[in-house]
């Protein structure tokens, strides 16, 4: 399982990273943005725009973007967050990826990655992420609280993903109020939008952010999770490949035709 070789590389990553001693919280040089403040302000759907070289199930996307211009184009596009994947491994990411966007946009930036242990949080944290993902497939229940604490504790919002109602309910007991609802299957790799469907189902709105995540490619994708209740959709491929982003966002916003 892909999800297994993912972890068993974060493992060696986390024990490099804890004799790091660059890593320091005390120093984040930016204030920590509101994600979900800035989408419930927002009254329309929130589009989260990934920065993704590359994955398990789709290889090399798009290598040789540049991550300051691409930030920068989402940013004048319309994103009301950036995400940036930093594993390298699977992703071909880096927290110099992170670090490049960071400093280039004003808007949220959520450190999409594997994490396992607070180190990864606390390195998220000094170099101005101001969200960071926690995937509930990937941690025990203890794990998942506990790092879910230690996010809050520094300030950050968390985006807890999930792809069944058992994750989702694990989700519901440490009281996560963003709630990313994968569409992709992490086993077999096969994208569903009636994941966000049935799942979306099971939340209230007044009390979670909704955000449909993987294989939206199409205006009629967005409508269909925007109906069953997303509030923004997290979008990677889609983004990279795309040589006008101006017109990928009227088209993901539910404004324009086909892509
Ligand atoms: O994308 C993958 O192949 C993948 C494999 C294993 C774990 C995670 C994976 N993707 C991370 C993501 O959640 C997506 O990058 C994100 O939702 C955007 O998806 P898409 O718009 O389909 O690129």
């Amino acid at each position: 399982m892909i999800l297994d070789d993912i972890i068993k590389e974060k493992k060696k990553e986390v024990a490099r990273l804890k004799q790091d001693s660059t890593i320091n919280t005390s120093k984040r040089q930016y204030p920590v943005r509101s994600f979900f403040k800035m989408a419930r302000s927002n009254n329309k759907l929130s589009i989260i725009a990934e920065f993704k070289r590359a994955s398990p199930s789709k290889g090399v996307i798009n290598a040789d973007l540049d991550p300051k211009v691409q930030a920068s184009t989402y940013e004048k596009a319309g994103a009301s967050m950036i995400s940036v994947l930093t594993d390298t491994p699977f992703f071909k990411g880096d927290m110099d990826d992170l670090i490049a966007v960071r400093e280039t946009v004003n808007i949220p930036i959520l450190n999409k990655d594997f994490i396992i242990d607070p180190v990864q949080i606390d390195r998220a944290y000094q170099h101005g992420a101001d969200v960071i993902l926690l995937i509930v497939r990937a941690l025990s229940t203890e794990q998942l609280a506990s790092l879910y604490q230690h996010a809050k504790r520094l300030g950050l919002e968390v985006l807890v993903e999930v792809h069944d109602e058992q994750e989702l309910q694990a989700a519901l007991d440490i009281d996560a109020t963003l709630i990313g609802i994968n569409n992709r299957n992490l086993d077999t790799f096969e994208v569903d939008l009636k994941t966000t469907e049935d799942l979306a189902k099971m939340l209230n709105p007044e009390d979670h952010l909704i955000i449909s995540e993987s294989g939206m490619k199409t205006t009629e994708d967005v409508l269909r999770v925007k109906k069953a209740g997303a509030e923004a959709i997290l979008v990677g491929e889609t983004m990279m490949r795309s040589d006008n982003l101006t017109d990928t966002f009227e088209l993901l916003s539910g404004e324009g035709d086909r892509l």
